[in-house]
């Protein structure tokens, strides 16, 4: 990595979100040096996900703009500020929009991958200390989810980036930053589901698809599909799924179909959608005694659930599950080992690769439900 830019502002392109229902604006921006406790990353890869275009398309109260998008990152570490010592200049990284500090009493605890170590501040879109290391034009830029990848250069807590093989490609390992370890752990760390199971999963995207891959590896024997764009179905066969079901095709509620379909209900069912209403039918299709609903979904600010108690106290449990049940920082390079040894699917996910100037054309892929996965490559 060159050293001319050691502690110095370094001026890169990015995509900018200057304000909602507007794209992305390709901008010249500065990166500040990282200050105590900071990675300054070289960002070469970034994919584009649905909880990116959320902060494009609808306006969420708690968000602040102009902003820079994207969590799911892979890249080199410039440098590092003082007193870090997980990573070091040239290492290959990936940032983490869930962080693992090692510090908290959730990072203590082997119930659950939250860390609040900087979640007060980097859910904020701002560093731990309260400020950003973007401007553009003179106006501050807001960070997000502590992560910033559509950034030619990005600046993470340290608690927020890990090192993984440097010989994995950055294009597909970038993916490994969000979807695809989010459906796969949902399924082996959150749901746990065994072998000989019956699972339905709603929304065949790229969350759900990685889903359907984990149910697979466990060893599940019906996998059903949810989706309404039935284009999603020829590929989930591929990864895994036995069974479609397009509720566009029924005039009663799928839930019902799913019910009749497996003699009483699913053993596992995942929500990837964000739909309330999804929700709802993934808790009714669970069989009574022990159907186990696991909700990944990100849903508009203010979304309430409703659900029969009758439901909850015959047996079957509401669950969710952040970025796979994964503890992070321990987790994300073993991942990226599965996916080396051919273990796990990440290059099926990756439908478009595009440069900065077109990561519009990523979202607009998304928004239309056409591939899987857009990933950015920078150059
Ligand atoms: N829990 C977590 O840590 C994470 C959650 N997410 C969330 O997971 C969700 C899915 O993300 P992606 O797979 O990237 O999205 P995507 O847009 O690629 O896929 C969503 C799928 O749901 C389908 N769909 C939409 N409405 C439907 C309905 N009413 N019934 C059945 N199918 C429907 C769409 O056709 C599409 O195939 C999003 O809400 C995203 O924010 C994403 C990453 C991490
Ligand atoms: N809460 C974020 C907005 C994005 C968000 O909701 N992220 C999810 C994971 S979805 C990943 O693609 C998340 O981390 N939710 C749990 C949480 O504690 O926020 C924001 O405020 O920026």
């Amino acid at each position: 990595m060159a050293s001319d830019t050691l502690s110095k502002k370094i001026r890169c392109k990015a995509a900018v979100l200057w304000e909602v229902n507007t794209p992305l604006v390709i901008e010249t921006i500065e990166v500040e040096p990282p200050r105590a406790g900071e990675v300054r990353i070289k960002i070469l890869a970034t994919g584009v996900c649905k909880t990116d275009a959320y902060l494009l398309d609808r306006v969420d109260p708690s968000k602040n703009y102009p902003v820079i998008l994207g969590h799911e990152g892979a890249g080199i570490v410039e440098s590092v500020g003082e007193g870090v010592t997980n990573v070091a200049p040239g290492d290959h990284v990936v940032p983490l929009y869930y962080p693992q500090c090692y510090q908290c009493k959730f990072c203590k605890n082997p119930k659950t991958n939250f860390c609040s170590k900087v979640r007060a501040t980097q859910m904020k879109g701002v560093m731990p200390d309260g400020t950003s290391r973007f401007r553009c034009n003179g106006k501050k830029l807001f960070h997000f989810m502590g992560c910033s990848t559509f950034s030619e250069y990005t600046v993470v807590a340290d608690v927020s980036v890990c090192k993984v093989d440097s010989t994995a490609p950055s294009e597909k390992v970038c993916l490994l930053g969000c979807s695809i370890s989010t459906g796969y752990g949902a399924v082996v760390n959150t749901a746990q589901v065994e072998s000989g199971s019956t699972c339905a999963v709603w929304g065949l995207g790229a969350v759900g698809l990685a889903v359907i891959m984990g149910c697979k590896i466990a060893g599940a024997k019906r996998i059903i599909g949810v989706d309404i764009n039935s284009d999603k179905f020829k590929v989930a066969e591929d990864f895994g799924c036995t069974e479609f079901i397009n509720p566009k095709d029924y005039d009663k509620p799928i839930q019902e179909v799913i019910v009749e379909k497996t003699d009483g209900g699913c053993d596992y069912t995942f929500e990837c959608i964000g739909s309330v209403e999804a929700m709802r039918a993934s808790l009714d299709a669970c069989h009574k005694g022990w159907g186990v609903s696991t909700i990944l979904g990100m849903t508009p600010p203010g979304a309430e659930l409703t659900a029969k108690p009758y439901s909850i106290v015959t047996g079957c449990v509401w669950k969710g599950s952040v970025f796979g049940g994964w503890k992070s920082q321990d987790s994300l390079p073993t991942l990226v080992e599965e996916y080396m040894q051919n273990k796990l699917k990440v290059d099926e996910f990756v439908s478009f690769t595009l440069p900065l100037a077109k990561i519009n054309e990523g979202f607009d892929y998304m928004r239309k439900g056409v591939g899987i996965k857009s990933v950015v490559i920078f150059d």
